[in-house]
């Protein structure tokens, strides 16, 4: 989307909440729950937002729910978009162009993916220490718009030390086991043979998904500060002698709702106060 789109979209959304939102939360596959939780919200389907896509996989609602979370104005994505679902990475990602048009200063993007790591089991959160991109592509291609960012963005500590630091302390405080890890974003939809899964290991990789990649280059293109969480939904291909699904996907999102729950809410509530 151009800049012009994206600022048609803004103001679409401004004219629905008046308010600044400083949080933005992407939630992935099965974790739309949070959004469930925004207090006086406003709800947005993507349908009715010039420019935007739909969600198009089940567990995603396919909506923006803008309210206040823990006393932070926060603008949730209940439902995000996929390269796989035929959308460029221009579009993918323009919901995080429209939320910094919007005021947000953070942004939590959070997914469902599969467990490279052995060491991980499925229903683990996995706190997102740095990604590989592996999509073979980057939402950044094209002419660069300096009014947003600069043309080589530096990608040194995308994933905001401080904020990391932060979910580590509440993570050890609500007695919540928090793993963490390099995230590689494949473009999907199949899952990994269990000879890619064997390669991403050998490359770093602690888990595989199919999202949050492009999200986070054009968040910390726009100099948003960023903080990703995993939902480990399964153990990658060959790992343990069964297929993947996912309705495994959604039924482990589902019960590991609590502790994600928690511990979203208490890092927003900790970003909040610490502003
Ligand atoms: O949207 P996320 O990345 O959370 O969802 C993952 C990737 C695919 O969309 C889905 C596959 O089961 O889970
Ligand atoms: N690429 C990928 N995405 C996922 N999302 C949830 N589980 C998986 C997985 O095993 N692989």
């Amino acid at each position: 989307m151009n800049y012009d789109a994206i600022k048609e979209a803004a103001s679409y959304v401004k004219s629905k909440y008046e308010d600044t939102p400083k949080i933005g939360l992407i939630l992935g596959s099965g974790l739309g729950v949070l959004a469930d939780e925004i207090e006086n919200p406003v709800k947005i389907p993507y349908n009715e937002i010039p420019n935007f896509p739909v969600s198009t996989v089940e567990g995603h609602a396919g909506q923006l729910v803008i309210g206040t979370l823990k006393e932070a104005k926060v603008i949730a994505m209940q439902g995000r978009f996929h390269f796989y679902e035929g959308y460029s990475l221009d579009k993918v990602t323009a919901p995080v162009r429209v939320m910094k048009e919007l005021g947000v200063e953070t942004l939590i993007v959070t997914n469902a993916a599969g467990g490279i790591n052995e060491s991980f089991e499925a229903g683990d959160l996995m706190l997102i220490t740095d990604h590989i991109n592996n999509m073979g592509t980057n939402p950044l291609i094209g002419p660069n718009n300096a009014n947003i960012g600069v043309r080589f963005p530096d990608m040194s500590e995308s994933y905001n030390r401080k904020l990391r630091d932060m979910a580590k302390n509440i993570a050890n405080e609500l007695n919540i086991k928090l793993q963490e890890g390099v995230y590689v974003g494949n473009t999907g939809p199949s899952y990994e043979t269990p000879a890619e899964v064997r390669a991403l290991r050998t490359l770093g990789g602690d888990a595989v998904g199919m999202s949050t990649v492009p999200e986070v280059i054009i968040a910390r293109h726009a100099g948003l500060n960023v903080l990703g969480i995993s939902c480990i939904s399964n153990m990658a291909a060959g790992i343990l002698d069964q297929p993947l699904s996912h309705d495994e996907v959604i039924e482990t999102t589902d019960k590991v709702r609590v502790n994600f729950l928690k511990l979203v809410k208490s890092i927003v509530e900790k970003i909040q106060s610490s502003n």
